[in-house]
């Protein structure tokens, strides 16, 4: 889809339909493939409806704003007159509406929508020309205070030269908000750039990808292989393989990938040699840092080397124990009399060695007693060092020596329920600003004597830097995690490549302790483990049971599971749909429109709200899915809608739906509804870290690409009383018989293998995240 050549007059006599896009109905990536209904304002063509359906090849656009597209009629058969779209472009606010949504945008501090009205209704749709040529003009207008007045004039006339750099972005159809980004990054010479080097967008404005710069130069006529641009691919590609788990590139492969991105069109193909000087270019300006026959992006450059450098400055201290072997025997006697039970004998090694260390690894399955052995080391602790475990009779001038913590809100409130101790966030516990940077590090650690992070294995390279380098060098550390389990979401992995480096003492629990009070699902788990799961392991239990279904029976077999189990009186957030993939026929998606449609359907009783394809609903269960930190909402962390507001009905003037998590009520205005989405079933590796009384597990041969071992097993460990699996029980059994072969590039273990222990210096304090 081609939008509009900068400057150009030539679509005037174009057939056109101008119009505000009402709604998105359907966008597929990867035919880059959109339908979507408008508002109708205005055409040249013989139309006359107030609505119409338009349809091509273009990104997802927003909601709200006004649009001019150039295209033609089609008559469809089943739908209708529709409106195929050839090129578009963002119209800038020159109605009312748009000049008040202008004026109270975040631009102008202090107008609000009210305001906003008052100045335009007074001084008519030329109102930001009348002000910038009289000042006081802004006198006219009614309730509008001398300093409020000032304050506008001075921001109109300060973004006076972002308005003209704006005005013509908009012809790229860039949103108000990317425009902005550019104006502050290139201030009066952004439209210069964009037309001579669009690709140094890609290195100067957060979330600007190269294939968005390349259709710029395209239209720009600029040359293939122009240098920014093979720079650019190179980022690109580095950033993608990032998403893909990787922390670093080998040049080798880098160079192949960014040869098949450039050199895929009819141009005479760039060479290799070409290719390879600018990746050196690159590592020059510090856009990648190359090490050996490795490349990467700086800031997973400095997490690697800062997380190994912060590792060995742990290992490198002794850790002062002051009991004897008779006083940590005694202590656990009496632990074990108080708890009526007694230690196995990894679970006594485990406590005595992680006492004994600077840092240690507790691994295990579900069942081993990971818990158990937690809390048996902060008992064990506090009895042989004579401190208290009870927040509450701490002084506010005094440090309680236990932090526990873990990647996910979900997984650290488990820790709290399970040891009765305050647990947080990594990201809390560090004081994150939501951005890249961290309240904790070197200069300002944390401050207490135990640190104990569950769900390790959920920890990227990136995040474990962040946390090692807040670590003081008298902490004793505690990892826990399961090896078995998915690896991180970011880049890294960081728990197996710690276990396979031999650096540091580490305890596997094997022994299945509630395995002895009948589990299934626990058996079922440690047969996948151990590579023995059979027609056998899935036979009926109380606490698990395989539902044989086609793969066109599978959406109302699952719904009706969910619904049957909520008619019993069983909460929504006890229950909870695991699927691998989002966009098949079963998947995710589909998946919570069937279960919505039945569990909480539409009802005049309660108010919804449509968002592009979703509509929320009141009593709907949601999940977030990005780092919140300002609203103390993460990544993952699931509630349900308790209210919707309409825009008359508060004071910020926009449609609001507020989401209940657990006690702490968030409200998202419509424009971020993009954070959540249905949770009756959400992925499977979005409930890494979390646990759930019964889990329904859909498994079918359209999911076969995603089926391996390590993701069923984090499935099927997630539930704790009831697990149900649905589907093809060759599917699951081929599934869990497939490992992860997909392994990522990562120096870690070798790094900390290696004697090297200087710590890099990070000037930039970037995240990988900038450029998700
Ligand atoms: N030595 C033991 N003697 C008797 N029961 C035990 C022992 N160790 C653990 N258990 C019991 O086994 C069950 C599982 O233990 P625990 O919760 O500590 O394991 P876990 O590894 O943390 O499991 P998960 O990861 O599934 O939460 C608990 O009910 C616990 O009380």
């Amino acid at each position: 889809m081609k939008q509009q050549t900068l400057f150009s007059d030539s679509n005037e006599e174009r057939p056109y339909v101008k119009g505000e896009l009402a709604r998105m109905i359907f966008h597929n990536d990867s035919e880059h493939f959109s339908i979507a209904s408008i508002k109708v304002h205005e055409t040249n063509e013989d139309f006359d409806e107030k609505s119409l359906v338009i349809k091509g090849h273009f990104s997802p656009l927003e909601e709200g704003e006004a649009y001019i597209f150039y295209g033609e009629f089609q008559n469809h058969k089943k739908f209708g007159m529709q409106y195929e779209v050839e090129m578009y472009n963002r119209v800038l606010p020159e109605t009312k509406d748009g000049l008040v949504m202008y004026l109270s945008s975040d631009l102008f501090h202090g107008i609000g929508k009210k305001t906003a009205e008052r100045i335009v209704d007074h001084l008519g749709e030329q109102a930001i020309s009348v002000i910038l040529e009289d000042k006081e003009a802004l006198r006219s207008v009614p309730r509008l205070p001398k300093e409020k007045a000032d304050q506008l004039y001075d921001a109109l006339k300060e973004h006076q030269g972002l308005e003209h750099v704006m005005i013509h972005l908009s012809q790229y159809g860039f949103g108000l908000k990317l425009s902005q980004k550019i104006y502050e990054a290139f201030k009066d010479q952004a439209l210069t750039i964009i037309e001579e080097d669009p690709y140094q967008l890609v290195f100067n404005v957060e979330g600007f990808g190269f294939h968005r710069a390349d259709e710029i130069a395209k239209i720009q006529n600029l040359p293939h292989d122009h240098p920014t641009r093979i720079r650019a691919a190179c980022l690109y590609i580095l950033q993608k393989s990032m998403s893909d788990g990787h922390v670093y590139l080998p040049t080798e492969e880098c160079l192949v990938q960014v040869d098949q991105l450039l050199n895929q069109g009819e141009e005479p193909s760039i060479a290799f040699e070409q290719l390879s000087e600018q990746v050196i270019h690159l590592g020059e300006e510090r856009h990648v840092y190359v090490e050996e026959d490795r490349v990467y992006l700086p800031s997973l450059f400095f997490a690697e080397n800062g997380f190994c450098h912060h590792l060995h400055r742990l290992l490198e201290e002794e850790v002062d124990i002051e009991h004897t072997q008779a006083d940590l025997m005694k202590v656990i006697g009496e632990i074990e009399e108080d708890e009526a039970m007694s230690y196995g004998e990894d679970q006594f090694n485990a406590i005595e060695k992680a006492l004994h260390s600077k840092l240690m690894i507790l691994t295990g399955g579900p069942g081993t007693g990971k818990t158990t052995v937690i809390k048996g080391i902060i008992e064990s602790y506090a009895r042989l060092n004579d401190v208290s475990i009870d927040p509450s009779e701490y002084d506010s001038d005094e440090t309680f020596p236990f932090i526990l913590a873990a990647p996910t809100g979900r997984a650290a409130k488990r820790m709290t329920e399970s040891t009765g101790l305050p647990s947080s966030t990594i990201h809390r516990l560090l004081g994150w600003d939501g951005h890249d940077s961290f309240e904790r590090n070197q200069n300002n650690p944390l401050e207490g004597k135990v640190l104990i992070v569950d769900e390790f294995s959920m920890v990227d390279i990136w995040l474990a830097n962040q946390l090692f380098r807040a670590i003081p060098s008298d902490m004793q550390v505690l990892l826990v995690g399961d090896e078995d389990q998915l690896p991180s979401v970011g880049p890294g992995q960081v728990l197996a490549d710690l276990l396979a480096s031999l650096q540091l003492p580490s305890v596997k629990l094997t022994e299945v302790y509630r395995q002895k009070e009948g589990s299934k699902i626990i058996q079922l788990a440690h047969d996948i483990k151990n590579d023995t799961c059979s027609e056998h392991s899935l036979v009926k239990e109380h606490d698990f049971n395989f539902i044989p279904a086609q793969e066109s029976q599978l959406k109302e077999l699952v719904t009706n599971i969910v619904n049957k189990a909520v008619e019993k009186g069983i909460e929504l957030k006890e229950l909870q749909v695991l699927a691998p993939m989002y966009r098949t026929d079963v998947g995710i998606h589909k998946l919570n429109e069937e279960i919505q449609r039945i569990v909480n359907p539409k009802s005049k009783q309660k108010r919804d709200l449509k968002f592009k394809e979703l509509t929320f609903r009141k009593g709907d269960k949601v999940i977030q899915l990005v780092n919140q930190p300002e609203d103390g909402v993460y990544n993952g962390d699931i509630g349900e809608i308790v209210a919707i507001f309409r825009a008359e009905e508060n004071v910020d003037g926009v449609e609001q739906v507020v989401v209940d998590y657990d006690g702490k009520e968030v409200v998202y205005p419509k424009k971020d509804l993009n954070n959540i989405m249905h949770a009756y079933c959400t992925s499977i590796h979005k409930s890494q870290g979390s646990e759930f009384s019964i889990v329904i597990l859909p498994v079918v041969r359209s999911y076969r690409r995603m089926l391996r071992k390590n993701l069923l097993y984090t499935a099927i460990t997630r539930s704790k009383q009831s697990l149900i699996i649905c589907g093809d029980r060759q599917a699951f059994l081929e599934g869990v018989r497939t490992t992860d072969t997909n392994t990522r590039y990562t120096r870690l273990k070798e790094k900390l293998q290696s004697e090297s222990k200087e710590e890099p210096v990070d000037e930039e304090e970037l995240s990988p995240y900038d450029f998700m």
